[in-house]
């Protein structure tokens, strides 16, 4: 089959801009050092591509076995697609996952083998296993983003697999309700060329989005380090103090807001017990303990050493006296131990809230302060 002249200039583009994309990723792979793994797996997907395309636009001829043109091309053509949902999970920095699309290209070989190649179903098969595989991506980018972005900006990142799962599943319907030889992408014809440029948008639009998506995690990961206790994944002293701010803010606006310190008791004699690392697992273990205890909505903050302060939104003193206890109780409830021996991990609570006339929120710090130092006063292992 000759292919019209304009088809081959659009595969050639399309092709093209794969190789180009691909030669981007291998230089941040190399290069840039830059998110390697992810680099890498995009190059490869661009790699497939541009061989499952090369593959298609041979089909026909008679030089050109018509396994490696047809099962061949499609083949190649999941599999790209196949590379970027299993190793997608990578740019949130989770493992691979490639049972389901590796499964999807395999029963989509199969039934493509038993069907006659090239007919209406053979067709319909190939087009609507490689929509089944785009729409698995666009499930995993939408949960992905849905994590760090709201639900209208993950739909919007995602639309570009949208739109192309959309592009071959009409294809894969046009076999069915349509003549197929008029169907094939090679004939020259309005719809070809359409569907050709689109897919040429949809490339380069995936191509973007993935680096998009990687700046994404790289902002993250720098809010992260900036915000964040490195021993314990608590917020740090200086998000502390802005998170403060904001709830002197929230108070103005007449929300009621609270401040819990907490203080670790006789944390020394830990440390000098069993030793520096236990001392920073009893740490991290208490985070995780209160964690348990507190709402998405409120924040525990390491102020340094052994000293934490959660930050309770909508509550007031009635309420976050109720939350220190709850998280006192949980500490003599469950039994703390390093390496088989058991140590009593205990704190001590003090507990204030915003009240009309705090002029800022180091009135409230100075209060949450004293009741601390009172509970310690008292004995240690008490709310103040
Ligand atoms: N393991 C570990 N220890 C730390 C860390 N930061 C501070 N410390 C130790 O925490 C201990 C705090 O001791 P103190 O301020 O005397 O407090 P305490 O022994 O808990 O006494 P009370 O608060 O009065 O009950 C010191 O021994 C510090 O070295 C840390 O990141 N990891």
């Amino acid at each position: 089959m000759s292919m019209a002249p304009q088809t081959v200039t659009l595969l050639l583009l399309i092709n093209t801009l794969c190789l180009l994309a691909c030669t981007a990723w291998l230089l941040m792979a190399r290069v840039r050092h830059f998110a390697r793994r992810v680099s890498w797996v995009m190059a490869a997907v661009n790699v497939l591509l541009v061989l499952g395309i090369g593959l298609y636009a041979l089909r026909g001829r008679p030089d050109w076995p018509a396994l490696l043109t047809h099962e061949g091309s499609v083949t190649l053509l999941m599999a790209a697609f196949g590379l970027m949902c299993s190793f997608g999970p990578l740019i949130a920095l989770e493992a691979p996952r490639w049972r389901a699309p590796a499964g999807l290209v395999l029963a989509t070989l199969a039934l493509l083998l038993l069907l006659p190649q090239g007919s209406r179903w053979w067709l319909t098969v190939s087009a609507l296993g490689i929509t089944l595989m785009i729409l698995l991506i666009c499930h995993g980018v939408y949960i992905r983003l849905l994590r760090v972005v709201k639900a209208a900006t993950a739909l919007l990142l995602t639309l570009p697999y949208i739109l192309l799962s959309l592009m071959f599943a009409l294809r894969g319907l046009g076999f069915v309700l349509l003549d197929p030889s008029q169907q094939g992408l090679l004939t020259q014809s309005l719809t070809n060329t359409l569907w050709l440029w689109t897919g040429f948008l949809m490339v380069l639009l995936i191509n973007a989005q993935v680096a998009f998506m990687l700046v994404l995690r790289l902002v993250l990961q720098l809010q992260q380090l900036i915000h964040q206790d490195a021993l314990t994944g608590a917020l740090n002293r200086r998000a502390f103090e802005l998170a403060m701010k904001q709830a002197h803010a929230a108070h103005e606006r007449g929300q009621a807001q609270a401040l819990v310190l907490v203080d670790m008791d006789h944390f020394k004699r830990l440390n000098d017990e069993l030793g520096h690392p236990a001392g920073d697992e009893a740490l991290r273990w208490l985070v995780a303990r209160v964690r348990e205890v507190l709402r998405e909505v409120d924040t525990i903050a390491r102020l340094g050493g052994e000293e934490f302060a959660l930050l309770l939104h909508e509550s007031d003193k009635q309420g976050a006296f109720q939350v220190a206890e709850r998280v006192r109780a949980r500490l003599r409830q469950l039994d703390w131990q390093w390496q088989g021996r058991p140590w009593p991990l205990r704190a001590s609570f003090g507990v204030a809230a915003w009240e009309a006339g705090d002029s800022g929120p180091e009135r409230v710090l100075a209060r949450a302060d004293a009741a601390l130092y009172e509970a310690k006063r008292q004995g240690r292992d008490r709310v103040c």
